[in-house]
């Protein structure tokens, strides 16, 4: 008993929680979440993967795990094995696919907790996949889970960049180092055309990092590959290609501040 406690405690230890959040829904955090998994399996790391978006779960969906059912042993959940080297776990694994989630605060926090007090194994590192906003659920999580660092997901157009100012805000209260801001949708390059257009704006959330004083960890283009391989369940960082390049870039940028002594 007392070995398994020191091997608890030393689990405990070495697992950190990456939180990826947003001001706004619809910015891709649900995608850079999956992707920047997958992008850190690949780079050698054991990654697991939370979807805390509770009210609209997507992981599911993005890493082709939809209608699984997690076990569970002695009332702790074992995560789903995605095809992707990334195990995880999210409300939509628990609920009828379509179905609404419609729960008050306080049964929120405590699904969420089973999610992330889950049977994670070796996983070194789970990537949190916030619900959009700033609101209760994502401050108690924040306190209570303790994340090692959030990174901040954003378009490049001024609304959003308001909107993830107010995150790292969040971030800031719980006393969780924000690594850094990434900016999606950043870029189109036409399929048919092949100019390159910019719906959003560009650089606006790298100029905003810099005025915040946080390091820029990399952009991912608007590009309909990236949609329709999501929509597939086919992450786009498991492939080859410049949209996976895009997220190993941001992976490594990532890690190497994770990794960074406090
Ligand atoms: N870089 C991109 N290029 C093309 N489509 C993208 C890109 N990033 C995200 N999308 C698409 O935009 C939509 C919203 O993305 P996603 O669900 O990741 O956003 P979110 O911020 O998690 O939203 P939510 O408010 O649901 O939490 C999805 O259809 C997704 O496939």
């Amino acid at each position: 008993m007392a070995e398994l406690r020191v091997a608890l405690t030393a689990e405990k230890r070495t697992r950190r929680i990456l939180a990826v959040g947003s001001g706004k829904g619809g910015v891709g955090k649900s995608t850079l979440s999956a992707n920047l998994a997958v992008a850190m399996a690949r780079l050698g790391r054991k990654v697991g993967l939370v979807d805390a978006d509770i009210y609209g779960p997507s992981q599911p969906r993005l890493l082709a795990t939809e209608g699984r059912k997690p076990e569970a042993r002695d009332k702790t959940m074992i995560p789903v094995q995605s095809p992707w080297g990334v195990p995880m776990l999210s409300m939509g694994h628990l609920v009828q696919p379509g179905q609404a989630i419609a729960w008050r605060g306080p049964m929120a926090g405590s699904a969420l907790g089973q999610l992330i007090e889950a049977d994670w194994g070796e996983t070194e590192i789970l990537v949190v996949d916030l619900p959009p906003g700033t609101g209760d659920i994502q401050l108690t999580m924040l306190q209570k889970y303790k994340p090692a660092g959030a990174v901040i997901v954003s378009t490049p157009q001024d609304l959003a960049l308001i909107d993830a100012t107010r995150a790292i805000g969040l971030f800031d209260q719980g006393k969780v180092p924000v690594l850094g801001l990434v900016e999606n949708m950043a870029g189109y390059l036409c399929p048919h055309c092949g100019q390159v257009s910019d719906p959003f704006g560009h650089g606006g959330a790298e100029v905003t990092a810099r005025e915040l004083g946080l390091p820029f960890l990399g952009r991912v283009p608007l590009d309909i590959a990236i949609r329709q391989k999501s929509d597939a369940g086919e992450p786009p960082a498991a492939g080859e290609g410049p949209q996976a390049q895009a997220f190993a870039t941001i992976a490594r940028a990532v890690l190497a501040a994770l990794d960074q002594p406090a």
